[in-house]
Formats: structure tokens, C-alpha cells, sequence
């Protein structure tokens, strides 16, 4: 594959007379990656920078053939015209709509906008892909929370994002249900052929969805990437 992420993102935080120098360059051709170190080393921070929720001081940031953010170039896209598919930790579904509108809400024009027969049918196939056909009409708290995190990526899934940015997916799951998750949602992946960002603390993240660790660590002061 070639690479599909690009990045050098290049920030410093100061508040109360700490300082937090932040320096990380990737260019990512492996499907899947996999983004470790300590806690506080500003891997959310990558995530966020690629998203759109924060702003480098400087560098760049590049899916595929797009270039989201150029400080030289003075180029920053908003994060709704970025095509990425950001897992939040709470999954951020829509409790008012059910399972098939959840999945459908990012095909609606305007927001009061209705699913035409078409939208729904798609959304339908979206979500018989993640195994939850038969819950089209269950709302978000009635099902369980693999379901719900099923239902979460289908919702990404179905707006063809360029890359998915998933942060921690696993860890608030109980242990039997991580594990399962993990080697349901590596084979999805796999299967929609949609790059992957991942953060996670976990090496067992990494074996499920046969990824390439990327690891950030400190030299001086600085958050680096060590490999
Ligand atoms: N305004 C600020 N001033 C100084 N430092 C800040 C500021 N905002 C965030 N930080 C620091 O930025 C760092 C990046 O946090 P981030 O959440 O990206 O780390 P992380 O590696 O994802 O951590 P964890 O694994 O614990 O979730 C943290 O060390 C945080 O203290």
C-alpha cells in the first residue's frame, strides 16, 4: 500500500508553568497502525490533530491524497470536510434514533432531512454487515456494548471516511467481551479496506489486527516518535 497518512505535527502547550513540546512525524503505508506509549504522551493529541479538534503550531497533515492541514501552505479543513471517521470513547450515538437511524444520520441532506427508501436501504446493508440486522429498530440503550460499539463504527463506516481514527476502543469493554470485540471488529476492518489509526496501550490490540506499532516517547522534553 502506499502511504495513505503523512504527518508532522508540531505543537506546544504551556499552562501553570508546565511546558509540552510535541514533535511527531509518520508516514504510514501499513494498513493498520497502532499508536503506543505512556499515558499523557499526546497519542489523543494525534487523533485530534488528524480530526481537526486541535491545530499543530506547524506542519502538515495528509490522508491519502488530501491535505487537511499546511501551516507553510496556510491550508486547515474543518473537521466536518475532513472524511475522517473518529470513534469517540462514549460511541456518541443518537439515543432518540434507532439503530437504522443512527446508521443512516450522516446520509440525511439538512437536518431535519428524512432517509429516502434508497438511504435506508443502504444504511440496512450497513448494518447486516456489522451483524446487526436484526436490531434495526432497537434504540442505542437496548443493546448490549459490543452492539453499541458495532453500531458506533457502522455509523463511520457507511460515509466512506478516508482513514479511522479509533482511540482506546477496547478498554472500557469487560475482559471476555474485549477479546471478542477485537477479533470482530480486526475482520471488519480488514474487509472494508478503510486505513486505520489506532491508539491503545494493549500489544493484544496489535496481534488482533495484525498492525504495525508506531511508539511515541520523550527525548528531553519532547514528545517524539521512537519508532
Ligand atoms: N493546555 C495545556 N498545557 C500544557 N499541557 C497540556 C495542555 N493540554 C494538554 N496538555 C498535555 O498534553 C499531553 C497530551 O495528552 P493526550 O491526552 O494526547 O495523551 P495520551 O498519550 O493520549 O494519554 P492517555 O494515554 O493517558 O490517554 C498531556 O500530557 C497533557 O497534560
Amino acid at each position: 500500500m502506499a502511504v495513505w497518512c503523512d504527518l508532522h505535527i508540531q505543537k506546544t502547550l504551556r499552562s501553570a508553568g508546565r511546558v509540552f513540546e510535541f514533535d511527531v512525524q509518520l508516514q504510514a503505508s501499513h494498513p493498520r497502525i497502532v499508536l503506543m506509549g505512556p499515558s499523557g504522551i499526546g497519542k489523543t493529541m494525534v487523533l485530534q490533530a488528524i480530526a481537526g479538534l486541535i491545530q499543530p503550531d506547524q506542519g502538515h497533515v495528509r490522508i491519502g491524497q488530501t491535505t487537511l492541514f499546511d501551516s507553510a501552505q496556510k491550508i486547515n479543513l474543518p473537521p466536518q470536510q475532513r472524511r475522517v471517521g473518529y470513534l469517540f470513547q462514549n460511541y456518541a450515538l443518537l439515543p432518540h434514533l434507532t439503530a437504522l437511524g443512527n446508521v443512516g444520520f450522516g446520509l440525511r441532506r439538512g437536518a431535519w432531512g428524512f432517509l429516502s427508501h434508497a438511504q435506508k436501504q443502504e444504511a440496512m446493508q450497513w448494518l447486516e454487515r456489522f451483524g446487526l440486522g436484526a436490531m434495526a429498530h432497537q434504540y442505542p440503550h437496548t443493546l448490549s456494548g459490543g452492539q453499541q460499539q458495532r453500531l458506533a463504527l457502522a455509523r463511520l463506516a457507511i460515509l466512506r471516511p478516508q482513514v479511522l481514527l479509533l482511540d482506546e476502543p477496547f478498554s472500557a469493554l469487560d475482559p471476555h467481551l474485549r477479546q471478542t470485540m477485537r477479533e470482530e471488529v480486526g475482520q471488519l476492518l480488514q474487509s472494508l479496506g478503510i486505513p486505520l489509526l489506532m491508539v491503545s496501550h494493549d500489544g493484544q490490540d496489535r496481534e488482533a489486527l495484525n498492525a504495525q506499532v508506531v511508539r511515541l516517547g520523550q527525548v528531553g522534553a519532547r514528545t517524539v516518535r521512537l519508532e
